[in-house]
């Protein structure tokens, strides 16, 4: 296997600063820190996100999908608070042992580069450095976007009487992790690309800012997301479960109860969970329409004490499961390293 620094020169330099993506920094991979020259009358917004092997991706998936899977969670963030992609950082940890074989370990690590790469330009953030280390396999994706000063999303912003809404459709991610565990393997299948290769929402959350009252984005299950916002804001909600859009194909894959457990709870949606005046959705679905996104009313917010109701059936409606959180969720099984 390639020494870290030939590893790094090899794989992860990007070529020249020239390109549109890397403009605003001054000095990107290869010195002890990254120079940035942030925009004026904008506000940077800056998140970290790490994937870890068996916990939040297969160790056998494909090295190309991993990439993209960890940046494109960590940009989520970024979508969340309505921001755009400028820069990221990326720490690596690689398990020496499973890539002891030299021609697995390069091909293993151009595909991984590839879809990592591939993502920075797609979402406009230029890796800027990181660091590569050796343990198990981890990766940890620091994103520095920008909004302009002022009109970030926040958590905290949902009123009484807002609609709740989502953008896309739930329950791919959760659906997808069933199909990999099941042993399904093609990539181009829909709910694998929805857990595997998620898309940040940025262009949502552009467009959502000054129309919508709260985002978040759905990591880890819309119940357990929504009980954020719920507490940032100060209010309660209820929710339609009849109204939650539901990812292609996961009723067929999964059966209907699964499915829409999967949509309430299961979690690595990224999709955007929003609040909103309820003057404001039809122009907010409008401008999403126009970049192709659904935004989908699934309930409202409403006073303190007033969604208990509600919760007690969506309790029921998910058998206690309400999402994802580590520590308390159950281990998953480890995975075979790649041969
Ligand atoms: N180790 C930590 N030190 C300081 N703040 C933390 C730490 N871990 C989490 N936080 C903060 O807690 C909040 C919630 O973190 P969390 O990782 O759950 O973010 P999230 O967007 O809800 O989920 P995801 O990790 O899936 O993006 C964030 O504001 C985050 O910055
Ligand atoms: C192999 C495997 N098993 C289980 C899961 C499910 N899972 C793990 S962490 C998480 C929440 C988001 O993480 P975080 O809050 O750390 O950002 C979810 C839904 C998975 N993705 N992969
Ligand atoms: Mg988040």
């Amino acid at each position: 296997m390639l020494a870290e620094f030939d590893l790094i020169r090899r794989y992860f330099t990007p070529g020249g600063t020239a390109g549109a993506e890397s403009r605003g920094m001054t000095l990107g991979v290869g010195d002890d820190a990254s120079l940035l020259l942030p925009r004026s009358g904008h506000e940077l917004a800056v998140s970290v996100d790490t994937s870890v092997v068996d916990v939040h991706f297969p160790g056998d998936a494909p090295a190309r999908a991993l990439g993209h899977r960890a940046l494109a969670v960590a940009v989520s963030d970024l979508a969340a608070m309505g921001a755009r992609g400028r820069f990221c950082w990326m720490a690596l940890t690689l398990d020496a042992q499973r890539l002891a074989d030299e021609h697995a370990a390069e091909a293993w690590l151009a595909g991984y580069a590839r879809g990592f790469m591939d993502g920075c330009a797609r979402w406009e953030t230029a890796l800027a450095g990181g660091d590569v280390t050796s343990g198990r396999l981890a990766i940890s994706v620091t994103v520095m976007g920008e909004v302009p000063a002022g009109q970030a999303l926040r958590r905290s912003g949902a009123r009484v009487g807002d609609v709740v809404a989502v953008t896309g459709a739930l329950g791919g991610g959760a659906g997808g992790l069933e199909l990999w565990q099941r042993g399904e393997r093609d990539l181009d299948h829909p709910l694998l690309r929805r857990y595997l290769l998620p898309e940040p929402a940025l262009e949502a959350g552009m467009a959502l800012r000054g129309l919508a009252s709260s985002a978040m984005d759905i990591s880890d299950g819309l119940l357990a997301d929504l009980g954020h916002i719920r507490c940032a804001s100060g209010v309660d909600a209820v929710l339609k479960v009849d109204a939650l859009p539901l990812a292609d194909g996961l009723g067929a894959a999964l059966g209907a109860d699964e499915a829409r457990r999967a949509a309430l709870s299961g979690g690595d949606d990224y999709e955007l969970l929003v609040t909103l005046p309820p003057a404001n959705l039809a122009r907010a679905q409008q401008a999403l329409e126009a970049a192709g996104i659904a935004l989908t009313a699934i309930g409202r917010c409403v006073a303190p004490g007033e969604g208990q109701n509600a919760a007690e059936i969506l309790e029921t409606a998910t058998g206690g499961r309400r999402g994802w959180q580590h520590f308390t969720s159950p281990d998953p099984a480890p995975t075979e390293p790649p041969r």
